[in-house]
């Protein structure tokens, strides 16, 4: 029998507890264990990688010296749990991450005791582990609350609030601030040059040989001083932490176990107040391909493990995103005082193409969506004519600065909303679901929803000439439908739809990217002698209410049809038609969007058919409407 040279120690790892009295070169197997998993895994997935890779020694670490879940360990955004997944009981389904039915690719409090707080949007991690560490005083326990938040993180504003709250009234917790430099591009503002400056100073550098040799584990006796005393040794003194009540530790190499285990004890042992623990990590550490990117593989298609090439996707039609960006750039070129703004997401929005043209009017403000909405505001107020390139998901944090210092003040900020509707694996925190309701009910707001590239480029055109208020436009993730762009576009007539399809049963008003599956449900429709008109409404706000009125007026049945959750574009119609009482004439309407329910992650168009938003589901309910034609032929039509 042959006996296997290494055997692979992280089979015996099904918990932390496994990871408990391990011998430190034990540990270092099995953090290169876990990281080989880590990339074998993402090459079938794909997903998150480079953060993941970067927090590998630091999550063994933490693991083996925390008593998690007792302990609370959050991580901010979650994009870089994978390792933590893989010790956590999840070894098995990591390579369902990310897919339908598999696991998420952020912590998730319904997947595991040991993620006790969910997140995928950034900085929320210290106000988390804050309110469990008041929970744990109340209750009067003894357990520990560890947030890991990265240095792209630590640029919002949130992370200040809690530092603040925590600080002024010393709650026992440990912060430890993941320093890889990057964020998803690299890192912007005061704050990051602050950390670099505190990074690059001689004491790290001459820390890194020291603690090798003087690193022990603490006494047993008054462990507490003890680690006081040890950690000092560590601590650099006057730093903008300790100003803000925070114990400052570091900074130390987030590789190098030998130094982690060992503060790591000693943070846990402290009994003071808040404590911050400076990392130093790399992202994409320890796979090449991934150090040697620019991004450094922080979100990346499956790919080569050997080659590290991503497969690519399939050739198409450009991205809206990217048709989005070069119509914007065409404007500018035009019209000076057009500028571009991003909350750190320059490659998701296109914007790093609009500053290779204009690099002193793209503006990167960080992971700060409120400050980027009232910044633009700021920018409209003085005469510039600022477009605020958002997702729609992080838009939500940004909502009262959209009222208060944008709607309220009728200032011409222009919204370009991308990842409108459902965006696939990374499932409900990212689902661009609510922005059609959220600005649809602030008066004053103009707001649209591109059918097509060519609808996107026709409505940037728009929003530029639209300069006496606010306005957003709204597109979705991924390609476009392949439709030839105007060299020459035309701006929209404010609050006006338009007829696609002419018929006489059933009129489909479709608000946004739907109106492709709007299209084909009325093919389906028309296979069984059901006459289908179908609008592209083009604006929630204004409404076209002539068009509505005589789609409701000429029709027996009314769909309507979003990517949005209900409370959009769906309840505006309906109240319109409730208002002028066309629904007391026997007018049969239904309001197709999203469910009232978060959907987990999956592939978009599953996602979309789950919905019941594909042409099959929409043909569907036409027929259930109108009370004629035959269900059961449309599946055979949808899958021919
Ligand atoms: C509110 C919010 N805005 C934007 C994002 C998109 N986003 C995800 S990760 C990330 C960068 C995070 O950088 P950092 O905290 O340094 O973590 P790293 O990836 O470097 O480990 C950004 C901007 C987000 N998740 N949430
Ligand atoms: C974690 C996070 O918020 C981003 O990395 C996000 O996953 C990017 O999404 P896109 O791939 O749609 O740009
Ligand atoms: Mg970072």
């Amino acid at each position: 029998m042959t006996v296997p040279a290494k055997t692979r120690l992280l089979d015996s790892v099904n918990s932390p507890d496994d990871l408990k009295g391990r011998s430190r070169d034990d540990l270092k197997q099995i953090a290169d264990e876990v990281r080989a998993e880590v990339i074998e895994a993402v090459s079938v997935t794909g997903g998150h990688l480079g953060a993941g890779l970067g927090v590998v020694e630091l999550t063994v670490a933490i693991h083996s010296v925390f008593n998690t879940p007792d302990d609370k360990l959050i991580f901010d955004v979650g994009h870089q749990c994978y390792p933590h997944k893989i010790l956590t009981g999840r070894k098995d389904r990591i390579r369902t991450l990310r897919q339908g039915g598999g696991l998420s690719g952020f912590t998730k409090r319904a997947e595991s005791e040991y993620d006790p707080f969910g997140a995928a949007h950034a900085s929320t991690s210290i106000s988390a582990g804050l309110g469990f560490a008041k929970a744990r005083d109340l209750a009067e326990r003894d357990n520990k609350v560890v947030c890991v938040i990265g240095d792209g993180a630590m640029s919002a504003g949130m992370a200040y609030e809690a530092m603040n709250n925590a600080g002024s009234d010393a709650s026992r917790m440990l912060v430890i601030l993941n320093d890889n430099d990057m964020s998803i591009a690299p890192p912007v503002g005061a704050m990051s040059h602050y950390l670099s400056k505190l990074v690059s100073s001689r004491s790290y550098r001459g820390l890194r040989k020291f603690a090798k040799t003087i690193v022990k584990p603490i006494g047993l006796a008054n462990p507490a001083r003890k680690a006081e005393e040890y950690l000092r040794g560590f601590a650099m003194g006057g730093t903008m932490f300790e100003e803000l009540g925070f114990y400052y530790v570091g900074p130390i190499d987030g590789h190098d176990l030998d130094v982690l285990l060992p503060v790591l004890e000693n943070c846990k042992a402290m009994q003071t107040g808040p404590v911050l623990l400076h990392v130093v990590t790399q992202k994409g550490k320890g796979y090449e391909p991934a150090e040697n990117s620019a991004d450094k593989y922080h979100g990346v298609a499956k790919f080569n493990v050997v080659t590290g090439e991503q497969q690519k996707s399939k050739s198409g039609p450009p991205s809206y995103t990217k048709v989005f960006a070069q119509s914007l750039i065409e404007e500018a070129r035009k019209d000076d005082r057009i500028v571009g703004i991003t909350a750190a997401m320059p490659g998701g929005t296109g914007l790093d193409l609009f500053e290779k043209e204009f690099p002193d009017r793209m503006f990167d403000v960080g992971i700060a969506e409120q400050h980027a909405v009232t910044f633009a505001a700021g920018m409209a107020a003085d005469g510039m004519k600022p477009f605020a390139a958002i997702y729609s998901t992080f838009l939500q944090r940004g909502y009262d600065q959209v009222v208060h210092d944008v709607a309220i003040q009728n200032l011409p900020v222009r919204f370009a909303i991308d990842r409108a509707g459902l965006v696939g694996a990374d499932g409900p925190t990212h689902a661009g679901s609510f922005d059609i309701g959220f600005l649809g009910a602030l008066p004053g707001m103009v707001c649209m929803a591109a059918a097509d590239e060519t609808e996107l480029v026709r409505m940037v055109r728009t929003a530029v000439e639209i300069d006496d208020g606010p306005s957003a436009f709204r597109y979705p993730r991924g390609n476009g439908v392949g439709v030839e762009l105007p060299l020459n576009p035309q701006a929209l007539e404010i609050g006006k739809g338009r007829i696609v399809r002419e018929g006489t049963s059933i009129a489909i008003l479709s608000y946004g990217a739907r109106l492709q599956e709007a299209l084909k449900a009325a093919e389906m429709l028309a296979a069984q002698g059901l006459s289908c008109t179908v609008a592209d409404a083009r604006f929630a706000k204004p409404l076209d209410k002539e068009l509505i009125n005589r789609l409701a007026k000429e029709h027996e049945v009314l769909l309507t049809i979003e990517e949005g959750a209900r409370g959009g574009f769906g309840a505006f119609t309906l109240e319109h038609l409730a208002e002028t009482g066309a629904l007391d004439s026997g007018l049969k309407i239904r309001t197709l969007h999203l469910p009232d329910i978060f959907q987990d992650q999956d592939k978009p168009e599953l996602m979309y058919a789950e919905a019941g938003l594909d042409a099959r589901s929409i043909a569907a309910r036409a027929i259930e409407a109108l009370g004629r034609g035959n269900v059961q032929e449309l599946e055979r039509l949808a899958r021919a």
